[in-house]
């Protein structure tokens, strides 16, 4: 690979630090944030954006007010690296994106990729989404050795299930906290995948993708690891803890809990079954999780 492909990750936090140590293996890679860090080929925002590919890892939440703020699309090839829903609008970040860039320039990462084990040079395997099948190669022809790439173009089940997963990571770490067991977990995990799939379904998601690295395999990870941020959140809930003195320790996003609102509010809007996402939308307001698990049973 050449070294002299212009490439920089935009978010210099834990994922977008990994990815950029991950890119370096096969080409130089920049890397800029909203804080400046000590970090090699850390570069002004200026400098980022003149670059041909750029990498978003910021959360979820902020995308939005990020592009407004600062983007200008000037013919930049773009793989977006965050999963999560937009609370408010409901939109997935590929409709975000849409408004800024054209979608032939836009491309979508997912699949199971724990930063910290990719910060390890642990291998891994992740999927590239896009319309544009040859900017999918083009991305994934990036990537080191030790992280097997598939391309897809269903961009809108990648989208639904890294955003969903996160949801389901919070409610398996509950029950995990409530020491509800191994059954009641695979039960849970099962039959999230089924309400993810259903709700996926809806927006044009395909089945194959919920089987997949997207779907089943990264939701298998997230949702019985504590390296998960979002699974942590839901052994904090359990255990009692506020919701505002949870994530002020974690210090990191859990974007499961901003999506578990946007899941709350679209499947309301267009009646789509999603009783698992809808508890812990709820639990989050301050609903006992016990009182959850009683109504889930029953429902
Ligand atoms: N960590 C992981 O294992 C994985 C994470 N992801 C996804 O990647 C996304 C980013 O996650 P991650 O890097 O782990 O999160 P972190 O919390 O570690 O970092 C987020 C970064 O976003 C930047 N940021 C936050 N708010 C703003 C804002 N308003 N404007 C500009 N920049 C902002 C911050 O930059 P600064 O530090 O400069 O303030 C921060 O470092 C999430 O959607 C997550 O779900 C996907 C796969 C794996
Ligand atoms: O998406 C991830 C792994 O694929 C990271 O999950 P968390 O954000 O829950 O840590």
């Amino acid at each position: 690979m050449s070294k002299s492909v212009s490439i920089a990750v935009i978010g210099a936090g834990k994922w977008g630090q990994a990815l950029q140590f991950a890119l370096s293996f096969t080409l130089t890679c920049k890397i800029t944030s909203r804080h400046i860090k000590p970090i090699e080929n850390f570069v002004s925002l200026e400098e980022a954006l003149k670059c041909e590919y750029l990498i978003f890892a910021l959360p979820a939440q902020v995308v939005r007010g990020w592009l407004e703020a600062h983007f200008t699309f000037s013919g930049q090839k773009i793989l977006v690296a965050a999963k999560g829903i937009e609370q408010g609008s409901g939109s997935f970040l590929n409709e975000i994106f849409a408004h800024y860039v054209p979608e032939d320039h836009l491309s979508f990462l997912s699949g199971p990729s724990f930063a910290s084990e990719v910060m390890k040079g642990l291998p891994t395997a992740v999927v590239i989404n896009s319309s544009n099948e040859t900017l999918s190669k083009e991305f994934a022809a990036f990537f080191p050795s030790f992280i097997k790439t598939y391309t897809s173009k269903d961009v809108i089940g990648a989208e639904v299930c890294g955003a969903y997963k996160n949801v389901l990571a919070i409610a398996s770490g509950i029950c995990d906290g409530l020491k509800l067991g191994n059954n009641a977990r695979a039960s849970l995990i099962a039959r999230g995948l089924v309400e993810m799939r259903r709700f996926g379904k809806y927006f044009g998601a395909h089945d194959e993708t919920f089987l997949g690295l997207s779907g089943a395999g990264d939701l298998f990870l997230t949702a019985s690891s504590t390296l998960s941020r979002n699974y942590r959140v839901g052994l904090f809930l359990a255990e009692g803890k506020k919701l505002e003195t949870i994530l002020e320790e974690l210090g990191e996003v859990a974007e499961g809990v901003f999506t578990s609102a946007a899941i709350f509010e679209l499947s309301t809007k267009h009646t789509i079954y999603t009783p698992i996402a809808h508890e812990i939308a709820l639990i989050l307001k301050g609903k006992e999780p016990r009182i959850s698990v009683k109504d889930l049973l029953s429902d």
